[in-house]
């Protein structure tokens, strides 16, 4: 799997210290609350996980399945919702988690819905963002990379379903799309 890989962008020693930092802002900034963490997935599996062991409070945890780039390098357009989550988000602070933005959709998407849902406050974490992508105006709250122009793979993000276990981000070599 590594042998597909042209260059590594954030290694697991980087992915850590940002998981540190942004836990500390987040512990911080939610003192006396206790959000719902909601995970997009898949690709935001891993980052989800690091992150909320960094934050020092009490936190609810739910998941949501959305999908635009079905494997590919390009987005759909469209936000599929594969698979709702089950809290009542009514009232609730709402931190969603997110691997990356990259036009902006997906995340439009959620906080949309969070807000039809009533929430009474929603903000995001992002592993990464790649503001060259950017078809919506919509940002994150808190960011740990701000990524270069490029497809990325590894620490839950896909090409084709496959490489969302590599324990780093990189970018493949040219030769692997198709
Ligand atoms: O800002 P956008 O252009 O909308 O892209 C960001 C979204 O795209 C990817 O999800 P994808 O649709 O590939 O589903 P997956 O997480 O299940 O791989 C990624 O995990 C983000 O959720
Ligand atoms: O750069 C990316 N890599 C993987 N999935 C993605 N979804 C949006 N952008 C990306």
């Amino acid at each position: 799997m590594d042998n597909d890989i042209a260059k590594v962008l954030y290694s697991q020693e980087d992915i850590k210290n940002v998981c540190q930092k942004l836990g500390k802002e987040i512990t911080k900034d939610y003192a006396g609350k206790t959000p719902i963490i909601v995970s997009v997935l898949k690709g935001a599996i891993f980052f989800t996980t690091d992150v909320v062991r960094e934050i020092d409070l009490n936190t609810e945890m739910d998941f949501i399945d959305v999908s635009s780039y079905h494997g590919g390098v390009a987005s759909s357009g469209e936000v599929d919702l594969v698979t709702d989550m089950g809290s009542d988000v009514a009232g609730r602070d709402i931190l969603i988690i997110e691997d990356i933005v990259d036009t902006g959709r997906t995340l439009k998407y959620i906080v949309d819905l969070m807000m039809q849902r009533s929430a009474n406050s929603v903000k995001v974490c992002t592993l990464m963002d790649k503001p060259t992508g950017r078809v919506l105006k919509i940002d994150a709250d808190y960011v740990g990379f701000t990524v270069p122009d490029e497809f990325v793979v590894g620490y839950g993000l896909d090409y084709k379903e496959l490489y969302r276990n590599l324990p780093y981000v990189g970018v493949l070599k040219p030769e692997i799309y198709e």
